[in-house]
């Protein structure tokens, strides 16, 4: 039950080393701070994966390797998803705000005689929310994180399942190919699925610096609608989308193929 999580760690990175130049579209350099993501987001992915496939084996009693054979049915794979999704969004929520913070801050970095930016660099970011609101402050938004993320993994996992055994053989293990196709459309479904409380959830991360502080996530929401219309809750739907897809594809045959070679 524990290479669930290596694997998790590793499928997680390589996925990120794609993704990262999607993250940082708005930014000076495509493959800039890639150091402080692949850390993170490598932890955080293995605690999903970690997470599901050990939930799944109290829910089933199959290993990872027996479930081919015998596939969990659709309801205990959005459960495990879903469980997966709850605690790994508590291990990202403060790795996730530092990101949005570092990516929100777009101050250029070398001009001489410009006032330099607020956070010199995620540890002095983490520094500087911890001393201003405590270890609270590192936790905001994670409430919207975790509606976001929980049901979002169930989807997730669902899609990824079922486009496999549309695809395979009842009892053979996936190629490649499918594997890749499979977790492309699962981060897509997820992310679609995703967006509008990845909105709420960067706006209550931003809160109190950029943008003015909200009451609270229902607030946030009605707010953000009423200035700028439903439209606000779509913003960065095809970004998002565009980046799921290699970013899944790869970390789903990474991770398929770790565990095949480790038997
Ligand atoms: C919030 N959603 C939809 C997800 N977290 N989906 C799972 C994808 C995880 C992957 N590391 C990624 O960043 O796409």
């Amino acid at each position: 039950p524990a290479e669930e999580f290596v694997a998790g760690w590793i499928s997680g990175a390589l996925g990120l080393v794609l993704g990262h130049p999607f993250d940082t579209v708005k930014l000076l350099g495509f493959f800039k701070g890639m150091s402080f993501p692949i850390a993170s987001i490598a932890v955080v992915n293995s605690v999903l994966f970690g997470v599901y496939s050990n939930a799944l084996l109290v829910l089933t009693a199959t290993s990872h390797q027996e479930r081919r054979a015998q596939p969990p049915s659709y309801t205990h794979v959005f459960i495990a998803g879903c469980t997966g999704g709850f605690l790994q969004a508590y291990c990202l929520a403060p790795f996730d705000l530092i990101k949005v913070r570092l990516q929100n801050q777009t101050e250029p970095r070398a001009k001489p005689g410009s006032r330099p930016p607020q956070y010199r660099g995620p540890v002095h970011c983490a520094a500087s929310i911890f001393q201003a609101e405590g270890p609270r402050g590192l936790f905001r938004g994670a409430w919207a994180l975790t509606l976001r993320d929980t049901p979002t993994l169930g989807i997730y996992f669902v899609t990824y399942e079922w486009l496999c055994r549309q695809f395979t053989l009842d009892g053979q293990t996936p190629s490649s190919g499918t594997v890749l196709v499979a977790g492309g459309f699962a981060g897509i479904t997820s992310w679609v699925a995703a967006t509008p409380l990845d909105v709420i959830k960067s706006r209550m991360q931003m809160a109190g610096l950029k943008q003015r502080a909200y009451g609270g996530l229902l607030d946030c929401m009605v707010s953000s609608a009423r200035q700028e219309g439903l439209g606000v809750f779509f913003r960065g739907l095809t970004i998002n989308s565009a980046r799921a897809f290699p970013v899944n594809a790869v970390t789903f045959l990474s991770y398929e193929h770790l565990l095949l070679s480790w038997g």
